[in-house]
C-alpha cells in the first residue's frame, strides 16, 4: 500500500512553555515539523483545494492553539497538537516534531518526536 504525505515543516510559534517559574512568565519559540498521512489522489484529480488536506489551514489552527497554551512540557504540547490534527483534519497518521530551540545551553535542537493515529470510532 502506498502512503502519501502532506508536510508542514519549520512552523515557528511563540508560546509559554517550560517547567521553571521564569519560563511561565515569558514567550519562547517552538518549531513544529509535521508529516501527515493522506491520500492525495482525489485532490490531484480535481485540482481543488476542497479535496486536499490544506496545510495552510493546519498551520493557522496550530498557530492559534499553540500561541494560547501554557504548558510545562513539550510532550503535552505535542500530544495535544497531534490530537487536533487527527481529529479536526481527519488525518489517519501524523508524525510531529516539537523543537524547543535554544532550550538547552550548547545544544541547538531539543524536543520530542511523536507519531499518532486517529482514534477509530466503532459503528
Ligand atoms: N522531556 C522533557 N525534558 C525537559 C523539558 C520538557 O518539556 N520535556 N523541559 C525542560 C525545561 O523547561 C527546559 O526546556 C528549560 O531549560 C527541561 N527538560
Amino acid at each position: 500500500m502506498q502512503t502519501d504525505i502532506v508536510f508542514l515543516h519549520g512552523l515557528r510559534i511563540e508560546t509559554v512553555i517550560g517547567i521553571y517559574d521564569w519560563e511561565q512568565e515569558i514567550l519562547q519559540p517552538v518549531i513544529l515539523d509535521l508529516d501527515m498521512a493522506t491520500d492525495v489522489a482525489q485532490a490531484a484529480l480535481t485540482d481543488h483545494i476542497a479535496d486536499a488536506l490544506d496545510y495552510k489551514a493546519v498551520s493557522k489552527r496550530l498557530k492559534q492553539f499553540v500561541s494560547e497554551t501554557r504548558f510545562q512540557l513539550v510532550e503535552t504540547l505535542a500530544e495535544q497538537c497531534a490530537r487536533i490534527i487527527c481529529d479536526e483534519f481527519n488525518v489517519s497518521w501524523v508524525r510531529l516534531r516539537v523543537n524547543k530551540i535554544g532550550a538547552v545551553t550548547d545544544a541547538g535542537d531539543v524536543g520530542v518526536i511523536i507519531e499518532r493515529v486517529r482514534n477509530k470510532t466503532l459503528t
